[in-house]
């Protein structure tokens, strides 16, 4: 278990990380989600003792990760897979971790097995790939068999079939019992991946909670396509609706999703006098009615659910969604 509490960690001027508190629990793979300069890899500097905390302390098991008599056994890390020497190959720099750390020259042929490398782990480590670095980054975190996983950014770098492999590495590793922690800064890509998200934003928690129940929270918009797109857009904000014409309703489609995208008829947005409406605080059949009342007809009327990566955008965004949602309305 990995425990965050009351944790506020400052450069100068600038809150890296302000007043954040979560708790990592095994046995779910879960993803620590935030925009670029969010704050994720200064926490996680922070759980393993690099970074001295200005208020609050981050814990494994109950215990600040310097005080554990055996670190790497109790928690594998990931922070920056280039931070490796790149003389050595694969096989040494596992060999010399675990030498360092008391573990038996087994797991080093058990972690590369494990992450793909076995075949190319007799070459040097500067002739790899970002991918190979990062299956690499996570055979160290793994020699020590630990109970707990912690990993900055390592689908960076992989392939789809990495990606793949990856997740289910990580879902099995959970359903052993682990703690797994891994962030990202792209929720449609941890969202396959991490069955719970940590969301923070400017350093703060801004949701903790099930992945599912974070896209659930977001309501939807109506794709609406029209002849009479203005016409029919004033009709429908005169009701109260929230409304985005034109290329802006096209982009929110082409941010979907794929698989959203790939039930739409996306390709016909294009044709020129048809116009396309995002709506939102209407419902289709409201939406149908007042437009069969103001005479105006329609070429789609489809609800659309908010995509992960659109409900992130909102969460973490410069927005009133992200100041004044309560912690709790969002968990
Ligand atoms: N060593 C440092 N000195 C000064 N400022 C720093 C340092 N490390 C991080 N920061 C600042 O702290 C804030 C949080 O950075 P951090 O790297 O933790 O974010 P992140 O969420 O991991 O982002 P990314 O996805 O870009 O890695 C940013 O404003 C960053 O510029």
């Amino acid at each position: 278990m990995i425990e965050v509490r009351d944790l506020t960690l400052r450069y100068g001027r600038t809150v890296a990380v302000d007043d954040l508190t979560f708790t990592v629990r095994p046995g779910v793979v879960t993803g620590f989600l935030g925009p670029n300069g969010a704050g994720k890899s200064t926490t996680m500097r922070a759980v393993l003792g690099l970074e001295v905390p200005d208020r609050g302390e981050a814990l494994v098991d109950g215990r600040a990760y310097a005080s554990l008599r055996r670190p790497i056994r109790t928690l594998g890390a990931l922070l920056d897979a280039g931070a490796v020497h790149g003389g050595r190959t694969a096989r040494a720099h596992l060999a010399w971790l675990a030498r360092s750390n008391g573990i038996g020259a087994g797991r080093v042929a058990a972690v590369l097995e494990q992450s793909g490398l076995a075949g190319v782990a007799d070459r040097r480590i500067g002739t790899f790939s970002l991918g190979m670095k990062q299956r690499l980054g996570i055979a160290a975190a793994l020699l020590g068999d630990p109970a707990a996983l912690m990993l900055d950014e390592p689908l960076n770098g992989l392939d789809p079939e990495g990606i793949r492999w990856l997740r289910g590495l990580l879902r099995s590793l959970a359903g052993e019992g682990r703690t797994v922690l891994l962030s990202s800064h792209l929720m449609n890509e941890l969202a396959l991946t991490a069955e719970h998200v940590i969301v923070i934003g400017r350093g703060r928690l801004v949701a903790d909670t099930s992945t599912e129940s974070l896209a659930g929270h977001f309501q939807g918009d109506v794709l609406v396509r029209t002849p009479s797109p203005e016409r029919l857009a004033d009709v429908l904000r005169a009701h109260g609706a929230t409304v985005v014409a034109g290329d802006d309703a096209a982009l929110s489609v082409r941010d979907l999703a794929a698989s959203d995208i790939g039930a739409l008829p996306v390709r016909d947005l294009a044709a020129s006098e048809i116009g396309a409406l995002s709506v939102r605080d209407l419902t289709a059949s409201e939406i149908g009615a007042l437009a069969l009342s103001a005479g105006v007809a329609l070429a789609e009327l489809t609800p659309r659910g908010a995509s992960l990566e659109e409900a992130f955008m909102r969460l973490t965004g410069d927005s009133t969604d992200y100041r004044t949602a309560p912690r709790e309305a969002v968990r």
